[in-house]
């Protein structure tokens, strides 16, 4: 397929032949591609704009690239692509490879994520709200971003890449991307406009228009400076012995804080037969593809199953359940503590794997609860020896602090938490199967204990 490069209406063809045979081997190996276990037969174009011109001494391409594979219609990835003579050392990790054919013959591609000036450039085009190309940056004017902030890249396992510019602003750089409203934005926006504290009300965010479609691909956000994330905090605590509390409390709370708020900010809707029966419908397709994905898991399905339809059966009976817009995705990897004690949650994109409309739609917001009781379940599986004790009190205690501030305890409705705590630690397997191997038993350790569950 032709491509076409624009920055004020300029072209380059050939660009996307030359990087295709490097792209394939390299993509498959970032953590945020998600097409993990198959192979990249190629690529097409959705949009592609030059930031700067390759005949710089560093070139700059923003692409946005449709990877085919085997199997399904190939997921779209932002990529900024960095273009230099050679790469100096501390670019070592960035490399992507040397270019033998086309109108970069010669030059050496790389993660420009990883570099300095293009990291600059899109703080510049952010805090001025540029357009440039494809990209189209939009900005809060009442937060002030200050240039010449000294950006570093983090490296924490993500699904996304992010940017921190001088500790005080991270940039999300969406990877796998979909053209429509992104929740990882929509929502912090939403709670910010009802001065909800509890998320870092969004700065500045980009979108690549393409073809009338626009996809949300950055996101800049205050950084919780000095921050801890509730999954370090946790693990920090079970290896010294402590319970952790008081923390779930204070999670507890800030979780029903950003729910009350985002009842109050979006639409919400009232669940009764008609609206449970495909809600549960999509857990046992879940379920059935897990099975057929994972091994390991098809021995517990039967008994799992009985946890989705013990939810249709109470709908049957008439009972009916507020839905409203959620996280989730909430684990405590989302949480940051600030050191004056206040909890944040960050990262609203949802499930990654779902798609969008999905994790759009009004949920019950028990969703969240039940993946902050499957984390507790996590960080306490995790310990040596693990400490199924310290994940009750942690349970127990977040549950609490959840009704201290909603008026409704989570545990009052044993039928719902069971069936999404088994959704969840579905996914859980399908996830740790496909991203991180030697992490499957911790999910598979829960769906035994969910399996063998009475039903209340
Ligand atoms: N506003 C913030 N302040 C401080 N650290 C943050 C902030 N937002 C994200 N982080 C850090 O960046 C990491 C990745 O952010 P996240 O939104 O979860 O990205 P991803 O979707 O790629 O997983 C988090 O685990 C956290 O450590
Ligand atoms: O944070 P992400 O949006 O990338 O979420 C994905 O990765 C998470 C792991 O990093 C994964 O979370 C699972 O592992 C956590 C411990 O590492 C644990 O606290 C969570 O409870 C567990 O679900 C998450 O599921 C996945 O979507």
């Amino acid at each position: 397929m032709a491509d076409t490069v624009t920055r004020s209406g300029t072209t380059s063809p050939g660009l996307l032949a030359s990087l295709d045979p490097l792209l394939r081997e390299w993509l498959p190996r970032q953590r945020w591609f998600a097409g993990k276990g198959r192979p990249v037969t190629g690529f097409s174009q959705v949009a592609a704009t030059e930031l700067l011109p390759a005949g710089a001494r560093i070139g700059l391409y923003h692409l946005l690239l449709r990877a085919h594979q085997p199997q399904s219609p190939g997921d779209c990835y932002q990529l900024l692509i960095g273009v230099r003579e050679a790469l100096p050392p501390r670019l070592a990790p960035a490399l992507i490879g040397h270019v033998t054919s086309g109108p970069l013959a010669g030059r050496t591609v790389y993660d420009a994520l990883y570099d300095t000036r293009p990291a600059e450039l899109l703080l510049e085009a952010l805090r001025t709200g540029a357009r440039i190309g494809a990209l189209r940056c939009e900005r809060d004017p009442e937060q002030r971003i200050r240039s010449g902030l000294v950006p570093r890249l983090m490296t924490a396992e993500q699904s996304n890449s992010s940017l921190v510019y001088g500790d005080t602003f991270i940039l999300k750089l969406l990877r796998r991307v979909v053209p429509g409203v992104n929740p990882d934005l929509e929502l912090p926006l939403a709670l910010a406009r009802e001065h909800c504290p509890r998320v870092p009300a969004p700065t500045a965010w980009m979108h690549a228009d393409v073809d009338g479609d626009a996809y949300v691909v950055g996101v800049l956000q205050p950084f919780v400076q000095g921050a801890a994330d509730g999954w370090e905090l946790a693990l920090r605590e079970l290896a010294k012995g402590e319970d952790f509390a008081a923390e779930a409390r204070a999670l507890g709370r800030a979780t029903a804080e950003v729910h009350r708020t985002l009842a109050r900010a979006l639409p919400t809707a009232t669940l009764g037969r008609a609206q449970i029966q495909p809600l549960v419908d999509g857990m046992v397709v879940r379920l059935d593809a897990a099975a057929q994905a994972v091994p390991a898991l098809r021995p517990y399905a039967p008994a799992l199953r009985t946890a989705f339809t013990a939810l249709a059966d109470l709908a049957a009976e008439g009972h009916t359940w507020t839905a409203q817009r959620v996280h989730g995705d909430l684990h405590l990897g989302q949480c940051l503590r600030a050191p004056t004690g206040e909890w944040s949650l960050i990262d609203f994109e949802g499930e990654p794997a779902r798609p969008l409309a999905e994790r759009r739609m009004p949920q019950p917001a028990v969703r969240d609860v039940a993946g902050m009781l499957r984390s507790f379940d996590y960080a306490a599986r995790s310990a040596d020896p693990p400490a199924p004790g310290w994940a009750h009190t942690c349970r127990a205690a977040y549950c609490s602090g959840y009704a201290e501030v909603s008026g409704a305890d989570p545990r009052t409705d044993p039928v719902l938490l069971r069936a999404l705590e088994t959704d969840k630690a579905v996914y859980e397997v399908v996830y740790e199967a496909r991203h991180r191997p030697d992490w499957l038993p911790v999910p598979l350790s829960a769906i035994h204990r969910l399996a063998a569950a009475d039903l209340p």
